[in-house]
């Protein structure tokens, strides 16, 4: 009945005519961007040349955050301006036409909240409250507007950027992942693999070890705003290992990284794959009880983010979890296998994989003296940003 019922709506549905007493009222449905447009190029080129400037006295990738940071904020500033703008010609025309403005904005699906309460009788505080709500939702409707900018002028450098799983694949590490792995990964499992041979040497992994020291105490890695990731620092490394001060091992290690999703690929994933430039250093300094809460890698409804597995390397070496704490904790999730906590030590050469959109994890307190490290590589989904959360799972 009900599908009757909406087949019939759909094909007697006709776009809303704009007559002439609607016209005033539809252009305050948009936000002009071209203007905002306009100035991601510029931006960029300006963004060339701060991190050039910053180059000159600090590492590489801590120089590449700062210039991202600022272009950031540029951007931010100049779409919630825009926003703001767009709302005060919203809030102006309502009260310049009074209901009838509130309502022909409404019948132009031009209106948040669509619960507004427009009758005679709920007039004038439905203007209160649409200004509350435009006041409210300001800076999720900024966010949404700078990615869709920010993404849809710069889509070709980052697809350029992002290379295919299988152009990376490394025959030294083909052993990580067999093909029952990802049968299980497929099936909803995280995976806890400690491959054997390992991916560095014992000697090669204190190396990497003491590279990521001296690259944190550098500046490459930048304390977290995140509230549910306290105390931490995060810093990105380029998977070639390209321009930055670390030594062969850590080279070595990044690349087998980032060959290991081709792994994934040829075992068959039911979507296409992507791996980006960067992957993620993490820094948990020890006896600072620096914690990453209960979190899912990609929210559901997440506009720019297309993560899809997250793989995980630790580089602890001689790593004692009743002294130090740190481990990682994967909790039961919807559709996934795992059916109680499970705690996983961030031990030396260990590698983690899950689904970055429906594994929940939280790394756990780190307690005394023993900093703790992560190599975080987010393989991205190789499609619309539309069909992410829609997609069958
Ligand atoms: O360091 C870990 O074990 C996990 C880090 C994490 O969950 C993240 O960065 O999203
Ligand atoms: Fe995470």
């Amino acid at each position: 009945m009900a599908c009757a019922a909406s087949a019939r709506c759909v094909a007697s549905w006709r776009p809303p005519l704009e007559s002439a007493a609607l016209r005033p009222f539809t252009d305050l449905r948009q936000v002009d961007e071209a203007p905002l447009r306009a100035l991601v190029r510029p931006l960029l080129k300006r963004q060339e040349l701060v991190l050039a400037q910053k180059q000159q006295h600090m590492p590489h990738t801590a120089a590449l955050q700062a210039a991202c940071l600022e272009f950031n904020e540029e951007m931010a500033r100049r779409c919630l301006a825009a926003v703001a703008e767009r709302d005060r010609r919203v809030l102006d025309a309502v009260r310049r036409h009074g209901r009838g403005g509130l309502l022909a904005l409404q019948r132009l699906g031009a209106l948040q909240p669509p619960w507004l309460d427009v009758r005679a009788a709920a007039w004038p505080r439905a203007l209160d409250e649409l200004a509350r709500t435009l006041d409210e939702t300001r800076p999720s409707r900024e966010y949404n507007l700078r990615s869709q900018i920010v993404r849809t002028e710069t889509d070709q450098t980052y697809t350029a950027q992002r290379k295919a799983p299988r152009e990376l694949a490394l025959r030294e590490v083909e052993h990580v992942i067999r093909r029952e792995d990802v049968e299980r990964l497929r099936g909803g499992a995280a995976l806890v693999l400690d491959p054997q041979p390992a991916l560095l040497s014992a000697a090669q992994m204190r190396e990497v070890h003491a590279d990521l020291k001296r690259y944190v105490k550098e500046g490459g890695a930048v304390a977290s705003h995140n509230p549910c990731n306290r105390g931490s620092s995060h810093g990105m490394l380029p998977v070639s290992g390209a321009g930055v001060n670390v030594g062969p091992a850590t080279c070595e290690l990044l690349r087998k990284i980032a060959a290991l999703p081709a792994i994934v690929d040829s075992y068959g994933w039911p979507r296409p794959l992507k791996v980006p430039p960067m992957l993620q250093l993490g820094f948990f300094p020890g006896g600072s009880g620096a914690q990453y809460k209960i979190h899912l890698d990609r929210q559901p409804g997440e506009v720019n983010n297309r993560r899809e597995l997250t793989f995980l390397v630790y580089c602890n070496v001689d790593w004692d979890t009743a002294r130090c704490g740190g481990c990682l904790r994967l909790h039961p999730s919807k559709g996934m296998a795992i059916k109680e906590p499970l705690d996983v030590e961030p031990i030396a050469g260990r590698v983690v994989i899950f689904e970055s959109g429906r594994q929940l994890h939280e790394v756990l307190p780190t307690k005394m003296g023993v900093d703790r490290y992560a190599l975080t590589l987010w393989v991205e989904y190789d499609g619309e940003w539309e069909n992410l959360d829609s997609r069958a799972t």
